[in-house]
């Protein structure tokens, strides 16, 4: 398994170049003469968006004909945390307290009987007045949409890179976990080759044991038409194509150029339709490329409209290596946005720069309202040294409530999932909400 996976690694570090230097200059050279890209693909028919597929979509944009009504964040119109309050030894947490304090202008914690480590002490709730108060209290939050779905990527995105296979009890867990906590969609995993990918050659099996959760969708990442049966006969009911906007790191990740891959990707769509299965698009390196270098935003344009023209009911924009901010974030977006509708627009950052809370608050202020990340900050790209994990679900969850924006998870399940699975890995949470909520006593909150 392991060398199987260092071989992939290898083969996708450096397709083209054998150091550093003779990298940098062929990705130059790539991008002197990167090719125009036409416009092959011919359009197909929009596939129908799956249930909850319009949950972000409550920004007063216009949806088209075939958009499902908006759905409710949550049951109780509320978004709710609960985590752990003050600094008390892990006995204590578990005794149950009553009582409110005040902490900031906008926020009440409550008391709340506790059951485990994260149904413990004190609860935390941004009331609706709350939530009202804040976003009508300056035009910067105003604007904001009110509501933004999370699209959870751990067991699938963060998986896929750990250097050790998780076992698939484990997996399956993480999942029935994640789907606990209020996300309405959870990535469960990839039906590609697992002589690429090894650490997902269990898909069948985790799939199978996850495909009656109720109240979440478990999309799954599908390279070809093999991939796509496989994942429909153990049972998915959604998948995800994934495209790149550059050619070096088509190659790498899927062995094909970008032009090829649309092509497959269209059978595939083709096929989905049939099967009324929907089909989320993903393009990787929007910003820039382990190989090529910079990405034009012409480039990320051209294969989200291909996407969405062959039926992808919504377009995920990767900056897969994590190199950008806010200042290629936006011209990449507006380019994006130039031929597929925002709210159909998601956007998915790893965090290897600490640029993801920024980027994705410059994407909801253009409007975007559907945001991808992973549990406890996991992830990370093998085709780019030192490349950290995706944006944490945590950080993201904690930065919109803080917003009013609703989502309508519980950011302590997500914490207790995001624990769980640091636990099994060994390693610390790379969630810095998580890590600090663990320890964040009253005062220093009120900071
Ligand atoms: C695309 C291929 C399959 C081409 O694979 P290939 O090496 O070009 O060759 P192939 O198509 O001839 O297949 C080679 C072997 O794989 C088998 N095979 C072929 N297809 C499948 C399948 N679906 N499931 C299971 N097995 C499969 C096939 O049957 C054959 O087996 P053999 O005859 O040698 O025993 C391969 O390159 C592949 O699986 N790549 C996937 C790599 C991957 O998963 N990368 C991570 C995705 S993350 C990403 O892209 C970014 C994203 C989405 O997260 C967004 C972001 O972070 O920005």
């Amino acid at each position: 398994m392991l060398a199987a996976s260092t071989r992939v690694c290898s083969r996708l570090a450096s397709p083209h170049a054998s150091s550093p230097a003779a990298a940098a200059a062929a990705a130059a050279a790539a991008l002197a003469s990167f090719p125009v890209l036409g416009s092959g693909m011919s359009g197909l028919e929009r596939q129908p968006a799956p249930p909850g597929a319009g949950i972000g979509d409550t920004t007063g944009r216009s949806r088209g004909a075939d958009d499902p009504p908006p759905r409710p964040c949550s049951s109780s119109g509320e978004s709710r945390e609960g985590y752990q309050w003050s600094r008390v030894p892990y006995q204590r947490q578990l005794r149950p307290h009553r009582g409110t304090v005040t902490a900031g202008l906008n926020h009440r914690v409550s008391g709340a009987n506790c059951s485990s480590l994260y149904q413990q002490s004190y609860r935390y709730f941004s009331s609706s007045s709350d939530q009202e108060s804040i976003r009508a209290g300056n035009k910067l939050i105003r604007d904001l949409p009110s509501c933004v779905k999370i699209v959870e990527v751990g067991p699938r995105d963060g998986l896929q890179n750990e250097k050790d296979t998780v076992p698939t009890p484990v997996k399956v867990e993480l999942i029935r976990r994640l789907a606990a906590s209020g996300l309405s969609v959870v990535e469960a995993t990839s039906f590609v080759s697992p002589k690429w990918v090894p650490q997902l050659a269990d898909a069948k099996d985790v799939m199978e044991a996850v495909r009656n959760i109720e109240g979440v969708r478990l999309p799954v990442l599908t390279p070809n038409i093999k991939g796509f049966e496989a994942a429909i006969a153990a049972g998915a009911k959604e998948i995800a194509v994934f495209a790149s906007a550059s050619e070096g790191f088509s190659k790498s990740n899927i062995n094909c150029t970008i032009k090829e891959s649309l092509a497959r990707y269209n059978n595939v769509a083709l096929a989905a339709k049939e099967k009324e299965i929907p089909v989320r698009g993903y393009v990787s390196c929007v910003v820039g490329c382990p190989v090529d270098g910079p990405v034009p935003p012409s480039n990320v344009a051209y294969v989200a409209k291909e996407l969405y023209d062959m039926g992808c009911y919504e377009v995920s924009l990767g900056d897969t290596i994590g190199v950008g901010t806010p200042g290629t974030v936006v011209p990449m977006l507006e380019a994006a946005m130039s031929v597929v509708p925002v709210e159909k627009l998601a956007v998915h950052f790893h965090d290897t720069y600490g640029q993801s809370l920024s980027n994705i608050l410059i994407s909801l202020q253009m409007g975007v309202s559907i945001v991808d990340s992973s549990v406890a900050g996991l992830g990370g790209c093998p085709y780019a040294k030192g490349a950290s994990g995706n944006v944490a679900t945590e950080d993201v969850v904690y930065m919109l409530n803080g917003l009013g924006i609703r989502t309508g998870i519980d950011l302590g399940k997500v914490m207790a999932a995001g624990e769980f699975i640091c636990k099994h890995l060994g390693r610390q949470s790379g969630s810095k909400a998580a890590t600090a909520l663990s320890k964040v006593t009253a005062k220093a909150s009120k900071l």
